[in-house]
């Protein structure tokens, strides 16, 4: 099984600390940069008591200053590289075992979108599973309000990553750390599928047959790609959301379609588009950047 677009994937997103490259830091600074992007999100998505992006936005820096945008950072930094190794690797690896064809055989032979797309949602289904612990930290940590370092304000329930991994085992048993995770998987698996097809369809409509894309190109294709899964996957993104935040004062939900109809019976069909232009706009320079340095690095080891 060859490993390199596991390493790809791993790297692409983990720059930090390959310093010869050109473009290192380029995804993770992506992430750095969007994450005060993603806590607005998250706590849009399952608090009401937000009026919208700039009230969220005000109240978070008002109570909890610029670090409140900032919560549960450095762990999806460290699990974003771990998720995406297994997203590309699987992905390669099972177009290889569908089409008979490496990474650096596809450009003269294109596999099919049909392809693509299978091999896609095995990689969005296994990196979901991956993902579904470290996502339930980050949500559960983001959607803290209490304000950090403040003399005399109420100590937050959880005090970092590691300790709210710690008291969901305790408090909810293995399978808390897996709350929400069906939902993950309904939100990554098609997406995924989509977010390939949609990658290579516009690498192969701006470049000519049989040569590799430009810089421009991947950077357009990846970042579009990105926008398309996340605007699909929105409506199971908030549905997931509210999952993993079920369970920390008490059960609400008997499962994932009674969190969908109760969702829907009390907010209408706009709580399913919650977050929808915030993931889209985070989504272009991540995926951007990922794919530009992922093709980058599989060019260096051809
Ligand atoms: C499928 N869905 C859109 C949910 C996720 C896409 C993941 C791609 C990338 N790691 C990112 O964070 O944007």
């Amino acid at each position: 099984m060859p490993v390199e677009e596991f390493v790809a994937g791993w790297i692409s997103v983990s720059t930090a600390w390959v310093t010869w490259l050109p473009l290192r830091e380029q995804p993770w600074l992506a992430h750095f940069l969007t994450n005060p992007v993603l806590s607005i999100q998250v706590r849009l998505q399952t608090q009401n008591t937000y009026r919208g992006i700039v009230d969220c936005i005000l109240k978070t820096y008002r109570h909890e200053s610029v670090l409140g945008f900032f919560k549960g950072m450095s762990f999806p930094i460290a699990s974003v590289a771990l998720v995406n190794s297994v997203l590309f690797g699987v992905y390669s690896n099972t177009l290889l075992a569908l089409t008979a064809t490496s990474h650096q055989e596809r450009r003269a032979q294109p596999p099919s979108y049909t392809n693509i797309f299978i091999a896609g949602c095995t990689g969005g289904l296994l990196q979901a599973y991956c993902l579904a612990p470290f996502d339930l930290i980050k949500v559960r940590l983001q959607n803290q309000t209490e304000p950090r370092m403040k003399i005399g304000s109420s100590e937050p329930r959880y005090r970092g990553p590691v300790h709210c991994a710690a008291s969901i085992l305790r408090e909810e048993g293995p399978q808390g750390l897996f709350r929400g995770s069906w939902a993950l998987v309904l939100r990554d698996t098609p997406t995924l599928g989509m977010y390939f097809v949609t990658y290579e369809g516009l690498c192969r409509q701006y470049t000519p047959e049989g040569q590799n894309p430009s810089s421009t190109t991947v950077l357009v294709a990846g970042g579009f790609a990105g926008i398309a899964s996340w605007i699909t996957a929105t409506p199971f993104d908030v549905i997931k959301s509210r999952m993993q935040m079920d369970g920390l004062k008490g059960r609400k939900y008997r499962g994932m379609l009674h969190c969908m109809a109760s969702s829907f019976r009390q907010e209408g069909i706009g709580v399913f588009f919650k977050g929808m232009t915030l993931n889209s706009a985070r989504a272009f320079p991540v995926n951007a950047a990922t794919f530009l340095s992922y093709e980058y690095l599989l060019s260096l080891w051809r």
